[in-house]
């Protein structure tokens, strides 16, 4: 009896010590701010974390939303987390606010793999970012440098053709063959035609990106730093740094002397990313305070935000097509009336394809690689919605839930690519409904490259190849399950059977 009433007490003693701990300590950010946005019951220190437990974050925040609002608050650890989900906040947070939000939250993997934040994605809002986003809009994704790019891309997709002709009708895997694709692309644009080290360097990035999520306990706990000690996570991502690192300073080396050795009076034309970089450093044209671990941060940063997005939504593409044959034959008419009796086709030739373009718009509404966007910092309190968003606060869009939303959208959750068409403006990015590559002054750079890559490799595939699924299995039986990964992409991979059509 008496260990009873000891172990109650002890229960109790333990229980308040933590209720104390919790007020005294994980609720600070947001002590003496009344106006929250509303959230889910919170417990003590973990916060609202068990209620993202489940489903896939966007899922799981689009049903918050629903009892919540389209603001609503959630305590996770130390951090306090804002999620948007209609296109009046996104608009506020994006563009009434933009400069406020415009920074992002450091995570312990940002710092330790992407040189302390030196790179473009988790840069924070600053003259940093500034010049490093200048380079990446003027130099190495601008319109010019997409062109110069349009040969590597067509032929990869020309690659990729023979690949799965050579199959010969067996089922082939489409999600590891556009992933390969995008991957060689990305690879070819950023280090050249051969670059011994680009397993090892993917590899590398996609470990990193595990780290970024902002959902490990050192990233929830930030001043608990022993956490990331005590779990691994500290040691793992010096690992990763340590491989990144020493392999990217390789590939510069190798291109530093292959410029000494280079007699080539048209370089510039042939030039890969990292020349471009080291060119503009030999001739002045990067500002001083730029290190070359800014340049390396950038180079991954492409890898990172320009590989599985692209691969992911030609793999959802070519599977709601799949599952809408109507869609599929329509599109295959365009492509096949375009380049009828052609061999080849070649990036030129893509410029006049409407429907095409549709079916993509359509399929990164229902189907967006990044539907939550990259988690955004609010640098100074702000009133949005009727509600105060505290400085210090994590923000993120659920771009997912705005693209799918029955108010904005009729019939949300149907794939219609004739949408774009009756709504055309529905479809503008600055009115905030449709935004699968983020908004603001953080919005992707690398849209005309996605683009361009993801154009040249679908219309390639509709054009000489007619698709189904293994087995006789039916077209309204294709799974659409869906994984986070680098982006995300279906759960189960798209097995298909090209049949070569006859030109
Ligand atoms: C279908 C393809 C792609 C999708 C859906 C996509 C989506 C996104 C999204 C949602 C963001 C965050 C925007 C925000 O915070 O508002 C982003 C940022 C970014 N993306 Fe993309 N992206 C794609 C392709 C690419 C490509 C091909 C590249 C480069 C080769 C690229 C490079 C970047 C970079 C560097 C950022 C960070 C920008 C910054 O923080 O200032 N992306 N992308």
């Amino acid at each position: 009896m008496e260990a009873l009433q000891l172990s109650i007490l002890l229960l109790l003693l333990t229980s308040t010590l933590l209720i104390l701990i919790d007020k005294l300590w994980f609720q600070r950010n947001t002590r003496g701010v009344h106006n929250l946005p509303p959230g889910p019951w919170k417990l003590p220190i973990i916060g609202s974390m068990h209620h993202l437990a489940g489903e896939h974050p966007h899922r799981r925040m689009r049903s918050l939303a629903q009892k919540y609002g389209p603001l609503f608050h959630l305590k996770l650890g130390e951090v306090d987390l804002m999620v948007i989900s209609s296109p009046e906040l996104a608009a506020d947070s994006m563009k009434t606010h933009d400069i406020s939000f415009a920074s992002r939250p450091q995570f312990m993997g940002s710092k330790i793999i992407m040189y302390d934040a030196g790179d473009i994605v988790f840069a924070p809002h600053g003259k940093l970012w500034a010049q490093l986003r200048k380079i990446c809009t003027i130099e190495l994704l601008s319109a010019k440098r997409v062109k110069h790019f349009r040969s590597l891309m067509e032929k990869e997709s020309h690659h990729l053709v023979e690949k799965i002709r050579a199959a010969g009708g067996s089922p082939v895997n489409m999600t590891e063959m556009l992933l390969s694709a995008a991957n060689t692309t990305i690879s070819r644009a950023s280090f050249g035609m051969d670059c011994a080290q680009q397993d090892k360097i993917f590899a590398a990035v996609k470990e990193t990106f595990r780290y970024m999520s902002g959902f490990d306990l050192a990233d929830l706990f930030p001043s608990f730093k022993f956490l990331g000690e005590i779990n691994g996570m500290r040691r793992r991502l010096e690992k990763i740094h340590l491989v990144l690192d020493a392999t990217l300073n390789e590939i510069f080396e190798e291109h530093e002397r292959n410029h000494v050795m280079s007699t080539s009076l048209d370089q510039e034309e042939n030039e890969d990313l990292v020349d471009v970089l080291l060119r503009l450093k030999r001739t002045g044209g990067l500002d001083t305070s730029l290190q070359m671990e800014n340049l390396k941060g950038v180079i991954v940063d492409l890898i990172l935000g320009g590989t599985e997005t692209t691969s992911a939504i030609m793999e959802w593409t070519i599977a709601e097509l799949i599952r809408h044959p109507e869609v599929m034959c329509k599109v295959q008419s365009e492509v096949r009336n375009a380049f009828n009796g052609k061999t080849k086709i070649h990036e030129q030739d893509i410029a006049n394809l409407p429907y095409l373009n549709m079916v993509l718009k359509e399929s990164l509404r229902v189907r967006p690689p990044a539907p939550i966007l990259v988690p955004r910092y609010c640098s100074e309190t702000v009133e949005i919605g009727g509600y105060t968003i505290p400085a210090g606060s994590r923000v993120l869009i659920n771009a997912w839930a705005i693209m799918r939303d029955p108010t904005c959208w009729d019939d949300a959750e149907s794939f219609k690519p004739e949408r774009v068409e009756t709504h055309e403006k529905d479809f503008n990015a600055s009115r905030f409904q449709y935004m699968p590559y983020g908004g603001g002054r953080r919005i992707c750079p690398g849209i005309t490259f996605g683009m361009a890559s993801i154009e040249i490799v679908l219309a390639n595939l509709l054009y000489h190849f007619d698709w189904e699924l293994p087995g006789g299995t039916r077209p309204e039986e294709l799974d659409m399950e869906e994984t986070m990964g680098l982006a995300l992409t279906r759960k189960n991979p798209l097995l298909l059977v090209a049949t070569p059509h006859k030109i």
